[in-house]
């Protein structure tokens, strides 16, 4: 084949090829294996979440992906490219979860130096930063310096910065972290509209509501395994279709004997001391006969909240149930 021909062929593979594909990972430092026979992928207009508890694996993952760890087994692979290959980190953004700016600088000073170090050649390097700068909501704040915005402004000019070098894969990692409810509201707004354009996005949370907000995909792992990982909107039809989320809350913490009577109920102690929740039946006489069954064992609830059962709930359950 001619050299033509062959870079055709490349051309045609990466545009076919999914912009993360990660196919039985297996990583760690040194002796010690963090991450399992992994196997993620995400594909171009969707934004997967990954998510997973401290020390999960989660920081290793994206170091995988980003080419910067080695694979002991499978692969990892950028638009058909090995991660390990620096053109396939020309193919990704990554917006890290510390705001990587520079403070002193403008917006656009900082894009301009982003855009330079991605390569992005002099002579259109001024309208991709504009255009980076009008998708991601932020072109009327060019000339303000980064150390006087908002924590808000500063997270979407950290995902700008990753947009500059016209990734096919954008990584945001706690993109939500130290951000308000409007803030939140308008970089959920941005993911999707990213999304919507047929960029790959990979987010890594703990924020579940805002994952919730934007996801396509979830993906859950455990001790550097994923014991979860499929659409969002099935996974959640799959565990809850015909059921709600029971929050009860009693306003004292019951003891053992309490805790394992409650149980029976299929009720589990969630994020504060004297809060229990547990899936019910979605019909109206669900509440009643909870209370009913609280109130047989003594144990009358103070409040007691019927809810849809989203991401956070599909979680909990997923970690209860994976193997230790
Ligand atoms: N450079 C390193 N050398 C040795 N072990 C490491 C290194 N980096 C991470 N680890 C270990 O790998 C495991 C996974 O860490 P990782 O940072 O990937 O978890 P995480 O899911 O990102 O956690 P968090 O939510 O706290 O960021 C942890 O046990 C951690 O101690």
């Amino acid at each position: 084949m001619s050299a033509a021909l062959q870079d055709d062929a490349r051309r045609t593979d990466r545009a076919e090829a999914p912009p993360l594909l990660m196919e039985g990972l297996s990583a760690g430092f040194g002796a010690r294996m963090v991450l399992t026979g992994v196997s993620l992928a995400v594909a171009a207009g969707a934004v997967t979440v990954l998510l997973g508890p401290n020390g999960a694996g989660k920081t290793t993952l994206l170091r995988a992906v980003c080419g910067r760890l080695e694979a002991r087994h499978g692969t990892v692979r950028i638009c058909g490219v090995d991660a390990e290959e620096a053109a396939a980190r020309r193919l990704i953004g990554l917006a890290p979860q510390e705001i990587a700016l520079y403070r002193p600088l403008t917006i656009r000073e900082n894009l301009e130096t982003f855009a330079r170090l991605a390569g992005v050649p002099w002579r259109g390097l001024s309208a991709r930063v504009g255009e980076v700068m009008a998708r991601a909501g932020i072109a009327e704040r060019a000339g303000e310096r980064i150390d006087r915005l908002s924590g808000g402004w500063q997270r979407r000019a950290n995902v700008a910065a990753a947009l500059v070098g016209a990734p096919r894969l954008l990584v945001l990692d706690e993109p939500t972290v130290g951000i308000d409810a409007q803030a939140r509201e308008d970089l959920a707004a941005l993911v999707q509209r990213l999304a919507a354009d047929g960029l790959a996005i990979l987010l890594v949370t703990h924020d579940f509501a805002f994952a919730e907000r934007v996801a396509d995909r979830a993906a859950i792992l455990k001790a550097g395994r994923l014991i979860l990982e499929g659409g969002l909107a099935d996974l959640l039809a799959a565990r809850f279709k015909g059921r709600r989320m029971a929050e009860v809350t009693f306003g004292t913490v019951p003891d053992g004997a309490r805790k394992a009577a409650l149980a029976t109920l299929g009720l589990a102690p969630a994020d504060e001391p004297d809060l229990y929740c547990g899936l019910v039946a979605d019909d109206p006489h669900a509440a009643a006969a909870l209370i009913a069954a609280l109130d047989a064992m003594g144990a009358a609830p103070r409040a007691l909240a019927l809810k849809a059962a989203g991401l956070e709930a599909l979680y909990a359950l997923a970690m209860r149930e994976a193997a230790p």
